[in-house]
């Protein structure tokens, strides 16, 4: 019995996800449901149409997210840990409410969401928290008693997430030409968002940027501790889109490239930290644009791994979770981070990473549902 897992009182996991097409047929549908009501100019719908085109139609997020789903589910199982693991995704099948309404009619009760993005913003927490409102809105109406549902902490300090992504930059480095591997500088990468929705991210403002910029800085440390060589770092931004006269985060990922170049920098290892999977924003925006303006610069460059389904990934689901669960029944669980900022917080405080228009939000302490 001892060596029994307790996730009590939860009885699920739902692994929560953006989704991504499967096929040609898929990208516009797709494109519709990410983009509605969000003011996205026509132009950049059908280019970034274009880089799924470029795939075939079809992203490779679904296909990790299978994979991560896996590895879960072998971790558990290994580990003694008896929790079954759902899937729904926000922009495409399968969808967040259909999951949902399988996992009510499975009599679930209790249940523990991971999303995949590790970091606050409305972008990458509360519009989440808004989907699993809307879906249990729906499941109310259909006369189905919608489950208590409750997120993870934001996990992108957790060392089980930190030290894949720091073995993907060491991996990189090797895969520089060696003249130029010393003075390569450490391109931090996230999802650009808009200056105002950064600056209101978190319980207090500031914490999209706070925590790029903390666990960049960790796996900084530890690169320079493993290879013995001191590499200037910054955190840039990738992904643009919205209209060019809202200010959204700089620099962007590809100016930088040109200027680490002008300043003579021999190379650079650029770093997804801001993204959980090698997802569509990692293939084409870093692997094809990126990558083509660092040829035009002949600036020497490398992508490291983002974590994906890697099995110290789940290791650490599985300790947030069962984290998670020892809070909930009272009691005072260790919870492991790296960096300066410490663990976050269980439940988002009210208002917590606003939108610009109020929706129900669930998993939060403003959530209509208990
Ligand atoms: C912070 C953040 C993350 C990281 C956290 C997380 O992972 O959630 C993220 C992830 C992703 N974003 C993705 C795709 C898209 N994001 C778009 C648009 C936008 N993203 C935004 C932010 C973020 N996005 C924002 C502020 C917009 C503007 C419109 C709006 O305010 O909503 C658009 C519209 C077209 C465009 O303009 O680019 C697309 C197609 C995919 C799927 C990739 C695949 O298919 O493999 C993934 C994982
Ligand atoms: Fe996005």
């Amino acid at each position: 019995m001892s060596d029994v897992l307790d996730a009590r009182p939860y009885d699920a996991l739902l692994l929560l996800s953006f989704g991504g097409p499967e096929g040609p047929e898929d990208v516009v549908p797709f494109l519709e449901n990410v983009t509605r009501g969000r003011g996205i100019p026509r132009e950049r719908l059908a280019e970034v149409g274009q880089h799924y085109h470029l795939f075939g139609g079809v992203s490779p997020i679904n296909a990790q997210n299978r994979e991560l789903l896996a590895a879960l589910r072998e971790d558990f199982a290994a580990h003694g840990l008896d929790l079954p693991v759902y899937w729904g995704n926000r922009n495409w099948a399968p969808y967040l409410t259909d999951t949902l309404r399988e996992m009510a009619k499975d009599g679930r009760r209790r249940v523990l969401t991971l999303a995949t993005s590790a970091y606050a913003s409305y972008s990458g927490c509360r519009q989440y928290r808004e989907n699993l409102a809307d879906a249990l809105a729906a499941l109310e109406r259909e006369g189905l008693a919608p489950p208590r549902v409750d997120k993870l902490r934001h996990y992108f300090n957790h060392p089980g997430f930190v030290r894949p992504v720091t073995d993907g930059v060491l991996a990189a480095l090797a895969e520089l030409p060696a003249a130029v591997r010393d003075g390569a500088h450490l391109v931090f990468t996230t999802h650009s968002i808009p200056t105002a929705q950064a600056e209101t991210s978190g319980p207090a403002g500031g914490a999209y940027v706070a925590q790029h910029l903390d666990v960049a800085r960790v796996i900084a440390d530890a690169v320079r501790a493993e290879t013995g060589v001191d590499r200037p770092w910054e955190l840039v931004y990738q992904s643009r889109s919205g209209a060019p006269h809202i200010p959204w985060l700089e620099p962007d990922v590809c100016d930088h490239l040109a200027d680490l170049h002008g300043r003579g920098v021999p190379g650079a290892v650029l770093v997804p930290v801001g993204f959980v999977s090698d997802h569509m924003e990692v293939i084409y925006d870093l692997d094809t644009e990126a990558r083509a303006k660092a040829e035009e610069l002949g600036l020497p460059v490398a992508r490291s791994a983002t974590v994906g389904a890697d099995p110290r990934f789940a290791a650490a689901v599985r300790e947030l979770v069962l984290e998670r669960a020892a809070a909930e029944r009272g009691g005072h669980p260790e919870r492991r981070t790296l960096g300066a900022l410490g663990p976050s917080h269980d439940v988002c405080p009210a208002g917590c990473c606003p939108g610009r228009t109020e929706r129900p939000a669930a998993a939060g302490a403003d959530s209509p549902y208990a």
